[in-house]
């Protein structure tokens, strides 16, 4: 078990988000959390990232407790994460945004060697990886939007995350970029990253996880391989609401 959490709960008002969440994701797995709309799972990236606290539960990463404490010590733990609104730097050049990005030692620290020639050119190398270097020198409000996710992504990468929560990589991306974020995915994994998805796309996710979560009404209803979810009962009662 890579992360875990146990009895996650959260309300927003009257509005129960998380309701007792006790979730495992696998270590080295591409891990998927799906659910219908409003079922918790963005709520529950930002319990586990430390955006918002959760008002009960845990979250243990690689046997360490990580409950309630700040986003920068979870980043330092190993974890990165993308955002459904993707967050970037509009006015910024790609590769500024990409040198921007907070590394686990603090921002202080990550200004100063960012000026450094080895982290420019680690900047370039997970550009080109993603395929955008020729983009290296564009403000980030010209790039398209899916381009703009895969800039977020080389902004995580650069901290060098073991874990990476990804909050729907595919949602208004088109498909040949769909395609290439897949393949991205499996090869990032193949070098040792654990990943975590949230995403609506039931096509990218059956085709790239290796084990599937999901959520109905702030809860883990099911688990298991994309071959056991496709026909799991209570999956297509939560999506089709019979
Ligand atoms: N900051 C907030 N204030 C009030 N209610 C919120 C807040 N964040 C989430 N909620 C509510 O909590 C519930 C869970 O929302 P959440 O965004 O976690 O679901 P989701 O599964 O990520 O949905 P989607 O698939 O549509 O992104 C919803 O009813 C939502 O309206």
């Amino acid at each position: 078990m890579t992360l875990e959490t146990t009895g996650l709960s959260k309300a927003f008002g009257g509005v129960t988000a998380l309701d007792g969440a006790s979730v495992s994701f696998h270590q080295g797995e591409v891990n998927a959390l799906i659910g219908p709309n409003g079922s918790g799972k963005t709520t529950y990236f930002n319990c586990v990232t430390g955006m918002i606290k959760p008002d009960g539960g845990t979250v243990s990463y690689q046997g360490r407790d990580l409950t309630g404490k700040a986003p920068h010590r979870i980043a330092r733990a190993g974890i990165g994460r993308t955002f459904q609104l993707c967050r970037t730097f509009p006015r910024m050049t790609a590769l500024e945004n990409v040198l921007s990005a907070v590394p686990p030692t603090g921002l202080i620290g990550g200004l100063r060697s960012a000026r450094g020639r080895a982290e420019i050119e680690r900047a370039m190398g997970w550009l080109t990886r993603l395929g955008i270097e020729h983009l290296a020198g564009s403000e980030a409000r010209d790039l398209s939007w899916g381009q703009q996710k895969l800039l977020e992504l080389a902004g995580v990468l650069m901290a060098e995350p073991e874990t990476v929560l990804l909050d729907e990589p595919a949602g208004g991306v088109n498909p040949a970029l769909l395609d290439r974020i897949g393949v991205l995915i499996r090869e990032l994994n193949a070098e040792g990253r654990t990943f975590v998805i949230v995403e609506h796309n039931m096509d990218l996710v059956m085709s790239i996880s290796d084990h599937i979560v999901v959520f109905d009404r702030g809860r883990p209803i099911a688990e298991g391989p994309p071959s056991q979810i496709r026909t799991d009962e209570r999956v297509l009662g939560a999506y089709l609401g019979v």
